[in-house]
């Protein structure tokens, strides 16, 4: 095992750790790179700075092969294969930022033993123009774009038993590097051009945001109609063409990626010269729906002066710390706005939310969070959330109202308490 290829990664957040550790799982020796030092300490320390299931005990099993400094040459002395993992959120223009990308660029020196591999999600054609950055340098640099297409709050099998491997590159002994890194997870491989790696990513995203904002206006559709969209779901994702996954109405998406890829997408598009339509029907769907708990509320309690609101859950989804582009945090300004106070409990979001929204009380328990509450909404799935005593919900609230933005409740069990339960897209 220990005469395994030596990985270097760069950023150790969601994406660097995850792959870092499971790099470590497969026998490799791995020099993870951060700019963030105090991220660097606790992770010397044998602490994991995010909340992601599996991942604690996998970075404790492999301490001995995972090495963290925030000097890159611990990296390139170690490494020939420099995994890129740094983030590229968005710009005010809707463009990705890769101005941490450009940093990690510049700081290669000269050598033509090495190929930085880009997991980062970037725009089309960023691989071409670092190409053409390295050679105005005079570094003999080798770049392969190697997507990464796992999910927060199940990153660790997902990196480890991943539904494909995309790997864009010359054809050169860094591409073959790569496969053959990946080669003991069995997985099937898309080995490919530069550009068309880069666009499997964004076009991935894109499509899954656009099956979530389709089931959203449907789900809409339904409440106009007396429909119930989970039957509809169902009905729809049987079809093996179209599948039953990510067709869950709800509260819109969110999370670091979706939002932002499919606004990345669309620039790269205007860019180019190409007006993508339909993407921004995708984004503004995703907007509006992320609203329609307000209308759903006002209707049930007349108006949200003076209310309190309770949400379940403050995450972008379940089993994740992640606050990033929130529902929940559109949510809860809008509340505010109208008048309302906003109460929250989240089982592992609190600390990130916190920060986000100063404005907010936090409740220690679920319970905690209904006290005089005039409705209730579920903003994020947590499992718990389907456990809870409805009756001693009911007992505790002032009002009667619990809106469920993630069609994740049992209808019969609030009601039974006596409660007025509404989700998404099944009448009203
Ligand atoms: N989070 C996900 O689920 C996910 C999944 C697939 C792809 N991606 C993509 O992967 C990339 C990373 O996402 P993330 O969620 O892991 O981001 P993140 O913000 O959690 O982590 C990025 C890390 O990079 C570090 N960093 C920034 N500049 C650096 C530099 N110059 N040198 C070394 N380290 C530096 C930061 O300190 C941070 O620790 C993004 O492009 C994202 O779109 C994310
Ligand atoms: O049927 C569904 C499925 C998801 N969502 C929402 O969509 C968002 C994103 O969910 P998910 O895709 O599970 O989480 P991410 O961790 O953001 O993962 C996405 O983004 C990553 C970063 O690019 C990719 O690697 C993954 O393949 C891609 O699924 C969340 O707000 C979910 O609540 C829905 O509303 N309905």
């Amino acid at each position: 095992m220990a005469s395994r290829e030596p990985i270097g990664v760069i950023g150790t957040g969601y994406v660097g750790l995850v792959s870092a550790a499971g790099f470590a799982e497969l026998g490799h020796e791995v020099w993870c790179i951060d700019v963030d030092a105090e991220k660097v300490a606790r992770l010397r320390a044998g602490e994991v700075p995010i909340w992601e299931p599996g991942l604690g005990e996998l970075v404790e099993r492999h301490r001995g092969r995972l090495h963290f400094s925030t000097d890159i040459a611990d990296a390139l002395g170690h490494a020939r294969l420099l995994f890129v993992a740094v983030g590229t959120p968005p710009t005010y223009s809707g463009d990705a930022d890769l101005s941490a990308v450009h940093a990690v660029v510049g700081a290669m020196p000269p050598s033509d033993r090495h190929a930085l591999v880009m997991k980062s999600t970037v725009p089309v054609g960023t691989g071409a123009s670092i190409k053409r950055e390295f050679a105005r340098q005079g570094k003999r640099f080798r770049y392969v774009s190697c997507p990464e297409f796992l999910k927060e709050g199940s990153a660790v099998a997902d990196f480890l038993g991943p539904d494909r491997v995309v790997v864009g590159d010359d054809g050169d002994w860094a591409g073959d590097a790569v496969v053959g890194l990946y080669a003991p997870l069995g997985a099937p491989l898309v080995r490919t051009d530069i550009a068309s790696a880069e666009m499997v990513k964004l076009a991935a995203n894109a499509f899954l945001a656009t099956k979530i904002s389709f089931i959203n206006e449907i789900a809409n559709v339904c409440e106009e109609t007396g429909a119930d969209v989970l039957e509809v779901a169902r009905g729809m994702g049987l079809d093996e063409r179209i599948g039953p996954k990510f067709l869950r109405a709800g509260i819109g998406f969110g999370g670091s990626c979706f939002p932002k890829d499919v606004s990345a997408l669309k620039q790269l598009a205007g860019n180019s010269g190409y007006h993508f339509q339909l993407l921004n029907s995708v984004i503004e769907v995703n907007e509006l729906q992320k609203r329609r708990v307000i209308g759903k509320l006002q209707k049930h309690l007349g108006g949200l002066v003076g209310k309190r609101i309770a949400l379940f859950g403050l995450a972008f989804k379940p089993n994740t710390d992640d606050m990033r582009e929130a529902s929940s945090l559109v949510l809860s300004a809008r509340l505010q706005a109208d008048g309302a106070s906003v109460v929250a409990f989240d089982p592992v979001a609190e600390d990130e939310a916190r920060r986000l929204l100063p404005n907010v009380d936090f409740a220690d328990t679920e319970l905690g969070a209904v006290d005089g509450a005039d409705a209730v909404v579920l903003v994020t799935e947590w499992p718990q959330f389907r456990e809870l005593d409805w009756v001693e919900v009911a007992a505790r609230m002032a009002g009667t109202t619990v809106i469920d933005g993630r069609n994740a409740l049992d209808p019969e069990a609030v009601r039974a308490a006596g409660l007025a339960y509404e989700g998404i897209g099944r009448g009203s």
